[in-house]
């Protein structure tokens, strides 16, 4: 059965961020993951993940300025220097939550611009050295166009394409089910693939991004072909809850016995 992860940027919004931690330990979670974590400082954080028991799943580097538009820094060249800065950043993070993953974002650029492109190369190659020295995976998600218009890396078979062509162990693929499957659908196939270099999974309906079992895909049959195709990570649970997020989680129920103690 599948290890979830609450997403905490989408999930336990009825509380203020560093309260999520205890509600997705009380709702039976054994592990979260977040977009950023960079409003506070690291300990903090750690000290919170350790008194709710949970584990850290992954997080993103830093996207610039989000506020402004901004998702990712990977793939602008003239940033480099900011990219590298986040990096460094992030791994310090990592390092104090026992993060096992981070992702690292592309950024809004034409995804056929070569200086974009190079940019792209050549921080996947920073990021991947500097993530492995201390023992981190790096993981990369195609996001799709409608929920992040121009968004460089818009297609997964791109994604797969810059991590064989980088060829380094450490790079791996965030396959994001929700986004395979409004870009691209053919999920189950994707999925089987993609395997030897799937890093992290996250999972939410289409087209609402809702709890998995209320939309167009059959998520069961998903979480049964990770299982079958041997997928050890975590899955988060990237979704906005249809309402409150614990009279929501029913559908964890279907997953077994693993989860017979979720609420
Ligand atoms: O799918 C998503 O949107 C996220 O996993 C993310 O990292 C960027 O928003
Ligand atoms: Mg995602």
């Amino acid at each position: 059965m599948p290890r979830l992860a609450a997403n905490l940027s989408m999930m336990f919004n009825e509380h203020a961020f560093l309260d999520r931690f205890q509600a997705a330990a009380d709702a039976g979670f054994e592990a979260v993951e977040y977009l950023f974590p960079y409003d506070h400082p690291a300990g903090v954080i750690a000290e919170k993940l350790d008194a709710a028991g949970l584990k850290q799943a992954l997080f993103n580097m830093s996207p610039g300025d989000w506020a402004t538009g901004e998702r990712g820094l990977a793939a602008l060249p003239e940033r480099r220097d900011e990219f590298r800065d986040g990096v460094r950043k992030a791994i310090d993070y990592a390092k104090t939550i026992r993060s096992p993953l981070l992702h690292m974002m592309a950024g809004i650029a034409d995804a056929n611009d070569t200086a974009a492109i190079a940019a792209y190369r050549d921080a996947l190659t920073y990021a991947a050295d500097a993530t492995a020295r201390e023992g981190i995976g790096l993981v990369i998600e195609p996001i799709n166009g409608r929920d992040m218009p121009g968004y460089f890396l818009n297609d997964f078979n791109r994604a797969i394409g810059f991590i064989s062509d980088l060829d380094h162990r450490n790079v791996k693929l965030q396959f994001d089910v929700y986004h395979r499957q409004i870009i691209h659908g053919d999920v189950l196939v994707g999925l089987e693939r993609a395997m030897p270099l799937i890093g992290h999974v996250q999972i939410a309906s289409v087209p609402k991004r809702n709890e998995p079992g209320t939309g167009e895909l059959d998520d069961f049959a998903i979480f049964a072909a990770l299982d079958e195709l041997g997928y050890q990570g975590y899955v988060g649970c990237e979704y906005r809850p249809a309402g409150e997020t614990v009279a929501g989680l029913g559908w964890t129920r279907k997953l077994g016995s693993r989860h017979a103690g979720m609420l």
